[in-house]
């Protein structure tokens, strides 16, 4: 079923002889792009597909620098050393992953310039291991890590467990490099995590967002009986959320634009406060409901929004010594109230992705604290994945995690 390739032309820069860049190497996205086997698929090649019930061929969905979103027919790469070939089963759409195909890039370094596979929510089940895997077995079946760092000694980042630091990490669906959102997907055996048996591959696949929250909770410092804000009930505000009542705050206030999104946030956790954002509202307005609502101001609050006028309005929700902990991404340069984060000695925190979280994810998901299956509220097969996009960018279809499904 698989095939070796070599390396062809180089990408972005990234190839170099330097031992830190070997993993790079290993995931050069031209490996893919330039093999015999990769092709963009029209949709009638696609049908085709469905009508043979074919379920071996390397169905991939990409994005590219034209602003189109597409499957693909990938090469299927044969596993080498340290490596475990994986049937990928579950794959949530990321708000990144739209991102990158509607504006192209994220930032000033994370740039769509060629076909790029999405995805990195992904759990799926082994295949195939390569040599000198002796830990993993055909049929295991895991939770993907969607960051995989060099791990080499002279990397400050990875010696000291603050991996997420890596110059060098290959995260799966940033461009330059390919996703997981695949049938067959190619990773390094110790950047995986066992499922327990109890954990379904949807739920694995979750435990990426899932992992965001828990890395920004344990940063923020949150603590039994914190009164705490979310701003925000996307994906990530909504994963803070479980992850935050099973830490023990109380009460928990969550914001958002959409009453839709505040009445999910409360069938999902009942007994969490709602506080809907008005676009007219001042930050001061906002900060004044959120405390109205929680019936005091709050010690911490995860912002998962990136919106400048949010972060304003948690930094005055927050109480004299009071934590603001940025999660969302939102524009490059941004005003924040001086005096005010000083005269309360008010910290203002951020985060970049996460490391060491998803063995507490799988902890915490298969021991009962945080049920993440109600997220899943749209589901797709691989061959629709283009769909599942649509769906996922179209807030009218009210879709909280759109995940693709392989049997
Ligand atoms: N730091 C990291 O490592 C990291 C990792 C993943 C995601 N993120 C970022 O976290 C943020 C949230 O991700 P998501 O997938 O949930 O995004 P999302 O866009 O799906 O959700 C954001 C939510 O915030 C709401 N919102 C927007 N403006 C608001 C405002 N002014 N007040 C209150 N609510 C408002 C929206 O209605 C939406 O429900 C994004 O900015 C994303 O880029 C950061
Ligand atoms: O959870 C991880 C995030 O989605 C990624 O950092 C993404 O924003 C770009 O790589």
């Amino acid at each position: 079923m698989t095939i070796d390739q070599p390396i062809t032309t180089p990408i972005n820069g990234a190839l170099a002889d330097d031992p830190q860049q070997a993993l790079m190497k290993q995931y050069d996205p031209r490996k893919i792009l330039d093999h015999p086997e990769f092709k963009v698929l029209s949709q009638t090649e696609v049908d085709e597909y469905v009508a043979k019930g074919d379920k071996e061929t390397n169905l991939a969905c990409c994005y590219n620098e034209k602003k189109e979103v597409h499957l693909v027919r990938k090469p299927t790469l044969k596993p080498g050393k340290g490596e475990v070939l994986l049937h990928v089963r579950a794959t949530g759409i990321c708000g990144s992953d739209v991102h990158f195909w509607k504006h192209g890039r994220i930032g000033p370094t994370m740039v769509v310039t060629a076909e790029c596979g999405s995805g990195h929510e992904s759990a799926g089940e082994i295949v195939e291991v390569g040599e000198g895997v002796t830990q993993w077995k055909a049929g295991d079946r895991v939770a993907i890590e969607a960051g995989v760092p060099c791990s080499q000694p002279s990397c400050d980042a990875c010696r000291t467990g603050r991996y997420n630091a890596c110059p060098n990490v290959v995260f799966f669906s940033t461009p330059p490099y390919h996703g997981t959102l695949t049938r067959w997907h190619l990773h390094p055996a110790q950047w995986l995590h066992k499922l327990p048996d109890n954990v379904s591959f949807e739920e694995g696949a979750l435990c990426e967002p899932l992992a965001v929250a828990l890395a920004g909770l344990e940063r923020a410092d949150v603590k039994l009986g914190d009164p705490l804000l979310i701003a925000g009930a996307g994906p990530i505000g909504l994963v803070t959320l479980l992850a935050a009542r099973a830490a023990g705050c109380e009460p928990i206030v969550i914001t958002d634009l959409f009453p839709s999104r505040l009445e999910f946030a409360k069938t999902l956790v009942p007994g969490v406060r709602t506080c809907l954002v008005d676009m007219k509202d001042t930050p001061e307005e906002i900060a004044g409901k959120v405390k109205k609502a929680a019936g005091m101001d709050v010690r911490v609050a995860m912002e998962c929004t990136g919106v400048e006028s949010s972060i304003r309005a948690a930094i005055f929700s927050v109480c004299f010594g009071g934590k603001v902990f940025i999660v969302g991404v939102g524009k490059a340069e941004q005003t924040y109230p001086f005096m005010h984060l000083s005269a309360n000695e008010i910290d203002l925190q951020f985060q970049y992705r996460y490391c060491n979280q998803y063995p507490k994810a799988l902890r915490i998901v298969s021991g009962g604290l945080v049920d993440l299956k109600p997220l899943v509220t749209h589901r797709f097969p691989l061959e629709r994945a283009v769909e599942a996009f649509e769906v996922a960018a179209d807030p009218k279809q009210g879709a909280i995690k759109v995940q693709i499904l392989d049997e």
